[in-house]
């Protein structure tokens, strides 16, 4: 099979979807692989490396596309992409078609089959091809929330940790999955204040289990919201309904009960976001203010350290890439129950119900098409 990896084009993102080790996997098993010149520098991958593992380099993006059979990339198609995308592709990256109605119908357009990282399923009930990135996202959105809380950066001027003598920040994890977990973790480790709020109880169990009391576990409802939103010094938003539209778990109406320069960091934001007042912003202008509130709302976080990214995602679907390379994409599917969620879009129909359900379109069962 051609499979091509294009250099990445949003704002800032730097991973590349395949590093020289998935290249010499694929180029081993007999598949021709084209990288785009420069795709994996960002990430710390020269050309020469991909070279090296028998790949070949491409300078021109037109050909690069025009020749592939399956393209893997990283984050959802940009809007001349999409242009490139026909119906004899094959196309693997990260997607969130819920928050996104003029990609979805762009990919509907395109004729092209579309399988998205994000709702490939386990056999624990988990998102495995997510699962790495919500892991760096959670770890950084303390980072990230932190420095916003700078008064330079419009914030209040607390320090998480506090100091002798001085009570530390508090922070409330709305969501207590993967990010989420990630996000209490680290700011535990800088000496914050920490409360997860979940509608799971299971999740809060394990939560307070791993912790042994240290992360405070709250059960999710408007009352535990309104008290969030008064106490906290920064709110993670890290909610996640598969697939679907996040739910607003914070109205703009409450941010008038939070204390002035608190923040709000939304990595739900890929998904649309759980807070009212949340729009996707980017690593070059990363926060905005409302009603005097931090917003930190960045789709790509994992971008911003594309090295540790790159290795993380990778290492996660490498096994699918082989698998949709070896068997073509139907039979890859088909053999394997959790990678066929994956499928969200196939010759101009949407195959995943969430995504369908958000935009009011027809769908077609998954199991149908592979089975065509
Ligand atoms: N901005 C970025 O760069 C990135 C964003 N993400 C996004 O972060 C979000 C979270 O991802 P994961 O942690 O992997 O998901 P997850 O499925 O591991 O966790 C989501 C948690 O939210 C909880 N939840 C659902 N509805 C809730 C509600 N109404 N109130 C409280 N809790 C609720 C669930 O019970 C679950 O424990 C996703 O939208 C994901 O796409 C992930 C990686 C990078
Ligand atoms: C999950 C996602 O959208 C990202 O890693 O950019
Ligand atoms: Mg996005």
């Amino acid at each position: 099979m051609h499979i091509a990896v294009p250099k990445e084009i949003k704002n800032h993102e730097y991973r590349v979807a395949l590093t020289p080790t998935g290249a010499r996997e694929l180029t081993g098993r007999g598949h021709t692989v084209s990288v785009q010149a420069g795709a994996g520098e960002g990430a710390g991958f020269n050309d020469s490396a991909y070279e090296a593992a028998g790949a070949r380099i491409e300078g021109d993006v037109k050909t690069l596309w025009q020749d592939a059979q399956l393209v893997l990339k990283v984050k959802e198609p940009q809007a001349e992409e999409v242009a490139r995308l026909t119906s004899g592709h094959v196309l693997f990256t990260y997607l969130h078609l819920a928050a996104e109605e003029t990609l979805t119908r762009g990919l509907m357009q395109s004729g092209a089959t579309c399988i998205a990282y994000e709702t490939i399923t386990d056999a624990q009930g988990g998102l495995p091809l997510l699962a790495p990135m919500s892991t760096v996202a959670g770890r950084m959105a303390i980072q990230a929330g932190a420095h916003s809380l700078e008064k330079a950066q419009g914030g209040s001027g607390v320090l998480l940790p506090g100091v002798p003598g001085v009570a530390p920040g508090k922070v409330t994890v709305i969501g207590g999955g993967v990010v989420g977990e990630n996000a209490a973790r680290m700011a535990l480790g800088l000496g914050a204040d920490v409360t997860v709020l979940d509608k799971s109880l299971a999740r809060l169990d394990v939560l307070d289990d791993r912790y042994q009391g240290r992360i405070k576990t709250v059960y999710s409802t408007a009352d535990a919201l309104d008290h969030a939103v008064r106490e906290s010094d920064m709110i993670v938003g890290a909610v996640l309904i598969p697939g679907a539209a996040a739910p607003k778990l914070i109205t703009r109406a409450m941010l008038a009960d939070m204390k002035p320069g608190s923040v709000l960091v939304d990595v739900a934001i890929d998904q649309g976001g759980c807070f009212e007042t949340s729009k996707p912003t980017t690593h070059a202008e990363p926060t905005y203010m409302v009603d005097g509130i931090v917003h930190y709302c960045v789709a790509n976080m994992p971008g911003g350290v594309a090295r540790t990214s790159t290795l993380g995602l990778t290492n996660a679907t490498l096994p699918f890439v082989l698998a949709l390379a070896d068997k073509g994409w139907r039979e890859a599917l088909s053999n394997d129950s959790h990678f066929l969620p994956g499928l969200n879009v196939h010759a101009g129909k949407i195959t995943y119900p969430a995504v369908a359900d958000a935009f009011g379109l027809e769908r077609v069962d998954s199991a149908d098409v592979v089975g065509d």
